[in-house]
């Protein structure tokens, strides 16, 4: 039976795909195989031995400690694309809030509560202080053109915006996905000169982390939008309060809220609501369950951010699939212990990713414990299962 730990809560309609014959899920769980997750931290997580795989439902991945889980043999899965159309949608809203005072505007209506048949007389005389620009015919960067970025991109064109989109790391699919209209910046600078609204869609990581800061932000264009959907970590807090307050950045709208932000006049801010649409939910836990089924059951790896993709069908063969360092001859180890131990290969496949590689084989003969015992006491060798 395996064991799968909920640390979030995980929409029913991935639970429903673990056969419950075979497996059980509940938020403890003494000696899980498997985690599911959202945005709950796991750095200070102290992980049981038991954890093979852990599979966020959703994009990002920064509340993981992806390099020591690899180091460790626990592959980390996340779900590409699951939320992106989610997220493009509050997005398109924040493009809107941040021009339009919508927000200021109905609470101001609340105040004319009682005044009867003066309401109407009131609204108009009123409204003069809730003006903002329309977004059609104006610059808007997009910085990451992953999933998210590029739905962002298309949608915001269709809405007349001049869209400028910057990606260094541009995959083939997502060029792909990108209408002919955007323009393609080749600098960070020519988002920042030349565009009246900037969002930012990239993970946060060492490079990302504080890239909007008081000397990105003195790039900008006086009066600039600014919409963060993708972490908080990637905007300098104190940098960005300080720009609304000199009216260098007219708007900051952020799914990812700090204390000091709230309440300021010039911040729009959301409670971390990008993904929150039953659709994205569904979406997101159906495919991590899937993702961890498939690498449980038979040890193929779709997905994963720590972990190079592997795949095979499923044979009538003894399948072991072995996580191991990304260095020479580790295959001609392992070949070496099977062959004395008259073990035959029948199918194999070898992929790596950066440092880590993995081999998972389909094998005739007995893989007995101490196989694999001799196994993984050779250098190189993280971790052996034998399914
Ligand atoms: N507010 C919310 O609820 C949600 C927030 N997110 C956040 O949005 C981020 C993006 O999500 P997706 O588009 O689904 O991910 P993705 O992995 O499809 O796209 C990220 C893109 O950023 C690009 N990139 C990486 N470093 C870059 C850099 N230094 N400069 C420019 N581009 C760079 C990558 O090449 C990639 O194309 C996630 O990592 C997550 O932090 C994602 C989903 C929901
Ligand atoms: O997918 C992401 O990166 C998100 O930020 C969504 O987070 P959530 O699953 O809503 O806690």
């Amino acid at each position: 039976m395996y064991q799968i730990k909920l640390l979030n809560k995980i929409s029913p309609a991935g639970l429903e795909n673990f056969d419950r014959d075979l497996y059980s899920w509940a938020e403890e769980m003494e000696e899980p195989d498997a985690i599911m997750v959202r945005s709950a931290s796991m750095h200070d997580m102290e992980l049981p031995k038991s954890v093979k795989a852990i599979a966020r439902a959703g994009a990002g991945v920064n509340n993981i400690p992806c390099d020591e889980c690899a180091a460790n043999g626990v592959v980390v899965f996340n779900t590409p694309g699951a939320n992106a159309n989610a997220v493009k949608e509050l997005v398109l809203l924040g493009l809107l809030i941040s021009s339009r005072k919508v927000a200021p505007s109905m609470e101001w209506i609340k105040t004319l509560k009682g005044e009867g048949d003066q309401v109407s007389k009131l609204v108009e005389k009123g409204k003069g202080k809730f003006v903002g620009p329309e977004i059609s015919g104006k610059a808007l960067g997009v910085i990451g053109l992953g999933a998210i970025g590029v739905l962002v991109c298309n949608a915001a064109s269709a809405l007349g915006m001049k869209v400028y989109g910057y990606d260094p790391y541009l995959s083939v699919d997502a060029a792909w996905g990108l209408s002919h209209k955007i323009q393609h910046a080749t600098s960070l600078k020519e988002i920042y000169e030349n565009c009246d609204y900037i969002t930012v869609h990239v993970p946060c990581n060492k490079e990302t982390k504080g890239m909007i800061n008081s000397e990105s932000i003195a790039m900008m264009k006086n009066g600039v939008r600014l919409l963060n959907f993708a972490r908080g970590e990637l905007v300098d807090s104190a940098d960005i309060l300080e720009a609304l307050d000199e009216k260098k950045v007219s708007c900051y709208v952020t799914d990812f809220v700090t204390d000091e932000q709230i309440g300021h006049p010039g911040v729009v801010a959301f409670p971390h609501l990008g993904a929150s649409t039953p659709e994205s939910e569904d979406n997101c836990a159906r495919m991590a369950a899937l993702e961890l089924i498939d690498y449980l059951e038979n040890g193929n790896i779709k997905n994963s951010v720590n972990m190079p993709a592997a795949s095979m069908p499923k044979s009538k063969y003894t399948r072991l699939c072995v996580i191991h360092k990304n260095v020479p001859s580790i295959i001609s180890k392992i070949t070496t212990v099977l062959s004395d131990n008259q073990i035959n290969i029948e199918n194999m496949v070898n992929s790596s990713k950066q440092e880590m590689a993995y081999t998972m084989m389909d094998v005739s003969g007995t893989v007995s414990d101490s196989v694999t015992d001799i196994l993984t006491a050779e250098d190189g060798i993280i971790r052996i299962r034998v399914i």
